[in-house]
């Protein structure tokens, strides 16, 4: 399509009856009543520095280019107003998103500011300014609509009664049509729950209780019907009308949602092409020659008109420039011009209003640890098949034992030290492999276990003494406490590091004796070395063996008491009892505090 390239202003329409309409509906826009609160985005450029190549590749790999992400990008919207950004795939819309809402990772340069009230935001503010909805919904799918909501309102509001935070729930499910819901359960990818829009409500009704001025959302209706993803933007446009700025990304909206937006931006290769009223953006691309023709879906015309094609070097040389001309003529045109003035009116109106921030009073930690640990507890006693699926795996992994051992002999020649070191092998080396299965779980499922064994006499012919049983499923615990306690570790590696513990701490693959002195000072910080001396001690402390005089193995009748094989195995480890416990045990807050200082650095250094 040949297209002459549009003069810099805009200029009046071209009298066709649904841009009239587009116009008047803008221009009552205007006509309300000065905001309350307005958000200014000024000249944002992101840029990353990253390898112009794959690893596999070295030399295209040892060289870095510079790539533009947001190209000096500048915008106001006020409160009342919903501002929708669209743009072909990849052109930058959550990048913008991410840098208003101060979101942005570190592996690249950002400049530029944004302001609330004419007031700028510092990084560290931007937290308490903006409320995100992320694309995905991250629900526990066992709890209710009004447990997930009250939930999330006793995180994040303190001095807050329950009287209070009911009421607050009930306000924000009336306000995003809810209620009706309230009491259904959320639902997940193998047991039916709420729609997949009334589950997008929800996440947006999350971010909601804490009265945000600002509400950013990233692509909230992908995913979702064209109807319901229409339903979704209304009431956004609702939620905006209720005095707040909502600015949302969006992928092929309807065309009747045109007339919804109060402002739309449009993204290309990182540059805003346009920002303006739905009125100002059909006369600004019919001066540019791009009309949209009657029945066809402005969205869809005006995103084509300034996406680059890169099938081609010709197309892309070609479709570059058109959205280049485009871009400029904006920046040229009485919009930009008019969104800039609005913007340093803003910066130097003489009484600035205080930055909205949101009701921030969040509980301390102790209790939001609280509030974790129910709602996670909620969640998972809920989930009918998972609690039976580890009863049982538990449960078959020690019938299995039972079955393995049948039942221990006391007769050296028979296998008596064998059988229970093999016992005592499992136990140590096994259990964290369930707990990784099982991550936050298999605590709870564990003890139901252990409490039905001992209900069971299944005990496996072991030590019978109820203290010492006690101690064994004690040791036998930590291994599991300390997998769950931080299941990113299931994924990152946590297999290998018990393998490795298993092997220089556990003594039993080769005696710690016997191992180079570096792996000998290695064991003391695995916790299968305590584990191992405690169970070894727990179940051989006392023992006299038999052994049959028909033993066909030379030597195997040397040890007989359970304190000589203690001794030969585990040097000093009787007399290490008590504090071999406390050293197994202090691997609990030792882990914990590992966990949280690594989420931590991660929350630090980790890009988007
Ligand atoms: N930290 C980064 N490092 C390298 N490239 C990045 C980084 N952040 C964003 N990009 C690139 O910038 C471009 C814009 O990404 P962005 O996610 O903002 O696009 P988008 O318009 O939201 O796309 P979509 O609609 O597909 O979600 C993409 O090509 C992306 O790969």
């Amino acid at each position: 399509m040949s297209r002459s390239f549009c003069p810099p202003t805009a200029g009046p329409g071209n009298g066709r009856t649904v841009q009239e309409s587009f116009r008047s509906l803008s221009e009552k826009r205007e006509e309300q009543t000065a905001p309350s609160c307005s958000l200014g985005v000024s000249n944002v450029s992101y840029t990353v520095s990253e390898r112009a190549g794959p690893w596999w590749d070295v030399p295209s790999f040892r060289k870095r280019r510079t790539r533009l992400i947001l190209n000096e990008v500048s915008l106001h919207v006020n409160s009342g107003e919903i501002l929708g950004i669209l743009g072909n795939s990849g052109s930058g819309k959550t990048t913008l998103l991410d840098a208003i809402a101060g979101r942005i990772g570190r592996s690249g340069t950002l400049s530029g500011d944004v302001f609330i009230n004419g007031r700028r935001i510092k990084p560290e503010q931007s937290q308490d300014c903006f409320s995100y909805v992320l694309q995905s919904d991250n629900l526990l799918s066992y709890l209710t609509v009004e447990e997930t909501l009250t939930y999330t309102a006793q995180l994040a509001l303190r001095r807050h009664s329950a009287e209070a935070i009911k009421k607050k729930v009930s306000a924000v499910m009336a306000e995003l049509s809810l209620t009706h819901v309230g009491h259904s359960v959320i639902g997940g990818r193998i047991f039916p729950g709420i729609s997949g829009g009334e589950r997008r409500r929800v996440s947006i009704a999350s971010q909601l209780l804490q009265d945000p001025k600002v509400i950013l959302l990233d692509e909230p209706t992908t995913g979702l019907d064209s109807m319901t993803a229409n339903q979704i933007v209304v009431l956004l446009t609702e939620l905006a009308k209720r005095d707040r700025i909502v600015i949302v990304t969006i992928h092929q909206p309807r065309s009747e949602l045109f007339r919804v937006f109060s402002r739309i931006a449009i993204m290309s290769c990182g540059e805003l092409v346009f920002c303006g009223q739905p009125g100002e953006m059909v006369d600004f691309f019919s001066q540019c020659g791009y009309e949209c023709p009657e029945y066809c879906n402005p969205f869809d015309i005006y995103v084509d008109f300034t996406s680059v094609d890169t099938r081609t070097s010709e197309r892309e040389a070609a479709t570059f420039s058109r959205m280049h001309d485009i871009t400029s003529s904006y920046r040229a045109s009485d919009i930009y011009q008019s969104m800039l003035t609005k913007m340093e009116l803003s910066l130097h109106s003489s009484n600035k209003v205080a930055i909205p921030f949101k009701s921030k009073e969040s509980p301390s930690g102790l209790v939001k640890l609280g509030v974790l640990f129910r709602r996670t507890m909620r969640n998972l006693s809920r989930d009918r098949m998972g609690v039976l699926m580890r009863l049982s795996q538990n449960l078959i992994y020690g019938l299995f034992i039972v079955f393995f051992v049948v039942r221990l002999d006391d007769d050296v020649a028979k296998g008596a030290v064998q059988d229970r070191i093999g016992i005592i092998y499992q136990a140590v080396g096994a259990s964290p492999y369930t707990g990784m299965l099982n991550a936050v779980a298999l605590f709870t499922a564990l003890r139901a276990i252990g409490d039905q064994e001992s209900q069971d006499g299944l005990t496996v012919g072991m030590h019978p003494d109820s203290l010492r049983f006690l101690c064994f499923s004690a040791v036998v615990l930590v291994p599991h406490i300390i997998v769950v306690h931080n299941p990113n570790m299931v994924n990152s590696g946590v297999a290998l590091l018990n393998i490795a513990g298993i092997l220089v701490g556990s003594g039993f693959l080769r005696s710690t004796q016997q191992m180079p002195e570096v792996f000998q000072w290695l064991s003391y910080l695995t916790f299968q070395k305590y584990s191992c001396e405690l169970l070894i001690v727990t179940e051989f402390h006392g023992l006299n063996f038999t052994c049959s005089s028909s033993s066909i193995i030379p030597g195997a009748c040397v040890l007989a008491q359970g304190s000589e094989i203690i001794d030969q195995g585990y040097p000093g480890a009787q007399s290490r009892y008590v504090l071999d416990f406390l050293l197994l045990y202090s691997f609990l807050p030792a882990l914990l505090l590992l966990g949280v200082a690594s989420f931590k650095i991660r929350e630090r250094l980790v890009a988007r």
